[in-house]
C-alpha cells in the first residue's frame, strides 16, 4: 500500500525531474552552441581581437542592452581607452568590430571589394528600395557611375539662386524668434527638404502645393521612426515592428512619399516627350557639364578651387574626377529631370521605379545630415563668439552691408567659415559611424589583424575625429585646425565626415557650397548666441548625430557693420 509520505516523495521526484532534466538539456543546448560559436571560423578570428568578455549565447549583447542613444558615444570612448582603436564584440553570434584607427579604415574604405552596407541599413528599404545608400554590387557600379556626374560643379553652380532663395525665406521666418530661446534644427530641418523638392526633384516654390508640405513632413517624421528602429531594441525585429503602431504610421508616410515621387515622375516624363514632340529637347548631362550648353554668365577659372577641395583631395574620388571639365554656371535642371533625360535619351538604363529609389535616397541623405550639420555649426558660434566675429568681418569683407544674394565666386570667398564649418563637422560628424558587411576577409594594418568574411565593421567617424594623436586638442573647438601647415601631416582617413573612397557621400560638394550659402545669409543678418556650453550637448549617437536637448539658441538682428567699427 503507498503511504502518504511516498506519494509526496513520488511528487516531488516528478517535479524536480519536470524540472530538472529539461534545464540541464537547455544548459547543455546553451553550452553546445557556445562551443560551436567558438570553434567557428568567425568565432576563432573574432576572438583573436580585443574586446569585453564573451557570455554564452548572449555574447556582449547585455552591455547594449537599456542603454540610450546618448549612452552609446560614451561608451565607445571608454571601449577605446581599455581596448584601443580595434574593439570586437558579439551580439549573439554576430562579431562586430569597431575600427577608429585612420590607417585601418583606409583599407575598409579605400577598397573596391569592402563595399557592402551593414545589414542595419535594411531599415531604409520600405523607403529607398536598392538606392544608391543601401545598394551593392553591380546595380550599385552603375547607379553611382550614373548619378555622381548629376552633382557635377557646373550643375551646383546653377543651384545658387535656388539656394539663396530659400536661405532668405528661412530669415525670414527666424525674425519671429528674436529675444527668444528656440530650437534652430527644426528650421533647418525645414528649409533643408524646401531645397531638396527643389533641387532634387524640381519642385520649386510657386509649384509647391499641400502634396509637397505633407511629402516634407513625412520625410522628417520617416527619418525618426529610423531612428527608433534603431535604438529601441524590440523595434529591431520585423516581427515586432510589423505589429507596432509605428508600422502602419510609417506605412501611410510612405504612401505620402512614394505617392508625390511616382506623381512627378509620371508628370516630367510626360513634360519630356511633349518637348520632345515640339522638338524642344533640354540640354544633356554630357553638354550641361562640358560647358556645351554654356549660357555664358560666370565663367571660372580651372584653378578655383575651394579648401575643401585641398582637404579631400587624400582620397580623390569620382567627384573630383567628374569636375574636371569645371567652365561655368548653366541652365538649372533638378536631379531628377537630368535622371529622366539620360533614361529617356538612352544614355543610362534606368526604370522609373529605380529612379524613384534614386530621387528619395537624395531627399532623405541631403536632409538630416545638412540640417545637424547647420545646427551645429549655429550652436558652436553661438558660443565661440570670437570666431563669429572672425566670420562676419569676412563676409563684411565681401558683402559690405549690402544685402545682395551671394554668388558663387563669393563662396570661394568664404574661407574662414569654410574652416568653421569642416571643424564643426569634426567635432560633431552628422553621419557618426559607417558600418560595413565584409564579404572578405581583410587584413587591417593594426596589428596585422585579419578580420573575417561575414563581420559586421563598424567605422567610428566620431571617435576618429577626437583621436589625440591627430588633433592636438580634440574637444576643443578650432577652425585652424584645418590651416594648410596645420592639415599638411595628418593621414587623409583621420577626417572623413563624408566617408571616403568608391562609396563616398556623393553629395559632398553639394552639401559645402549649400552651408556655405544657407549660414553666410543668417549670419549676415544675425548673431547666434549659445547659452548651454558644450559640456551640457546631450548628443544622441543614432544614424545622424543630434543634440537630444533639442539646438537652443538666441538670435539677435545684427548691425551690419564690421567688428572694428562697432
Ligand atoms: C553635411 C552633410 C552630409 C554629410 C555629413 C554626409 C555624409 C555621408 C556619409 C558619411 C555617407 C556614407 C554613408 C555610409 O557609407 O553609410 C554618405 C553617403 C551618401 N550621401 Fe551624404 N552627406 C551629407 C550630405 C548629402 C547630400 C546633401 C546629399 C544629396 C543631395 C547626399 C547624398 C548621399 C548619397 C546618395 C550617399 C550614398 C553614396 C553611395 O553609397 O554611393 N549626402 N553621406
Amino acid at each position: 500500500m503507498t503511504s502518504v509520505v511516498d506519494v509526496a516523495v513520488d511528487q516531488n521526484g516528478n517535479t524536480t525531474r519536470m524540472i530538472f532534466y529539461p534545464l540541464v538539456l537547455l544548459a547543455s543546448a546553451v553550452w553546445m552552441y557556445h562551443r560551436w560559436q567558438q570553434q567557428s571560423r568567425m568565432s576563432r578570428m573574432g576572438n583573436l581581437l580585443p574586446g569585453p568578455t564573451v557570455l554564452p549565447l548572449f555574447g556582449n549583447a547585455l552591455l547594449a542592452l537599456f542603454k540610450k542613444p546618448e549612452q552609446f558615444i560614451k561608451l565607445g570612448f571608454e571601449y577605446a581607452d581599455k581596448y584601443g582603436y580595434v574593439v570586437r564584440g558579439w551580439l549573439g553570434s554576430k562579431l562586430i568590430i569597431f575600427l577608429a584607427n585612420p590607417e585601418d579604415v583606409e583599407v575598409i574604405l579605400n577598397s573596391q571589394v569592402h563595399i557592402d552596407k551593414a545589414s542595419e541599413y535594411r531599415y531604409f528599404e520600405p523607403w529607398l528600395g536598392e538606392g544608391l545608400l543601401i545598394s551593392s554590387g553591380a546595380k550599385w557600379r552603375s547607379h553611382r557611375k550614373m548619378i555622381a556626374p548629376t552633382f557635377h560643379i557646373n550643375i551646383l553652380k546653377s543651384f545658387v539662386d535656388v539656394f539663396n532663395q530659400n536661405s532668405k525665406s528661412v530669415v525670414e521666418k527666424m525674425r519671429s524668434e528674436i529675444g527668444k530661446t528656440f530650437d534652430v534644427h527644426d528650421h533647418m530641418s525645414g528649409v533643408t527638404v524646401d531645397i531638396l523638392l527643389e533641387t532634387a526633384m524640381g519642385i520649386t516654390k510657386k509649384t509647391q502645393d499641400q502634396s509637397s508640405f505633407d511629402y516634407a513632413m513625412a520625410v522628417m517624421k520617416m527619418c525618426d521612426i529610423i531612428h527608433q528602429r534603431h535604438y529601441k531594441f524590440w523595434l529591431r525585429l520585423d516581427s515586432i515592428f510589423k505589429f507596432h503602431p509605428l508600422h502602419k504610421t510609417q506605412q501611410k508616410l510612405l504612401d505620402i512619399i512614394h505617392g508625390l515621387t511616382n506623381k512627378v515622375i509620371k508628370q516630367k516624363k510626360k513634360i519630356y516627350q511633349e518637348n520632345k514632340a515640339k522638338g524642344i529637347i533640354p540640354p544633356s548631362l554630357q553638354e550641361l557639364t562640358d560647358g556645351k550648353a554654356l549660357n555664358n554668365d560666370t565663367v571660372l577659372a580651372n584653378n578655383a578651387k575651394t579648401l575643401s577641395d585641398t582637404v579631400f583631395k587624400g582620397y580623390r574620388d569620382d567627384l573630383d574626377f567628374n569636375d574636371e571639365n569645371d567652365v561655368g554656371e548653366k541652365k538649372r535642371l533638378a536631379f531628377l529631370d537630368l535622371m529622366i533625360e539620360s533614361a529617356q535619351n538612352g544614355t543610362n538604363q534606368i526604370s522609373d521605379h529605380e529612379i524613384k529609389e534614386e530621387v528619395d535616397t537624395i531627399m532623405f541623405e541631403g536632409h538630416d545630415t545638412t540640417a545637424a550639420g547647420s545646427s551645429f555649426v549655429l550652436c558652436m558660434l553661438g558660443l565661440h563668439q570670437d570666431v563669429q566675429t572672425r566670420v562676419y568681418d569676412e563676409l563684411y569683407q565681401i558683402f559690405g552691408d549690402s544685402d545682395r544674394p551671394a554668388t558663387f565666386n563669393d563662396t570661394l570667398q568664404m574661407k574662414y567659415l569654410e574652416r568653421v564649418i569642416l571643424e564643426t563637422l569634426r567635432m560633431y560628424p552628422p553621419v557618426p559611424i559607417i558600418a560595413r558587411q565584409l564579404k572578405k576577409d581583410a587584413q587591417i594594418v593594426t596589428n596585422n589583424y585579419v578580420l573575417p568574411a561575414g563581420a559586421t565593421i563598424v567605422i567610428a567617424t566620431y571617435g576618429i575625429h577626437r583621436h589625440p594623436q591627430h588633433y592636438k586638442d580634440p574637444d576643443t573647438f578650432n577652425p585652424d585646425n584645418f590651416l594648410p601647415e596645420n592639415m599638411a601631416n595628418r593621414h587623409y582617413y583621420s577626417y572623413i565626415p563624408f566617408s571616403a573612397g568608391p562609396r563616398s557621400c556623393v553629395g559632398r560638394k553639394y552639401a559645402l557650397l549649400k552651408l556655405k550659402i544657407l549660414l553666410s545669409t543668417i549670419l549676415r543678418n544675425y548673431k547666434t548666441i549659445s547659452d548651454v556650453p558644450e559640456e551640457e550637448f546631450q548628443l544622441k549617437g543614432d544614424i545622424i548625430l543630434k543634440r537630444s536637448d533639442g539646438f537652443r539658441i538666441r538670435i539677435e538682428p545684427r548691425v551690419r557693420v564690421p567688428s572694428n567699427a562697432a
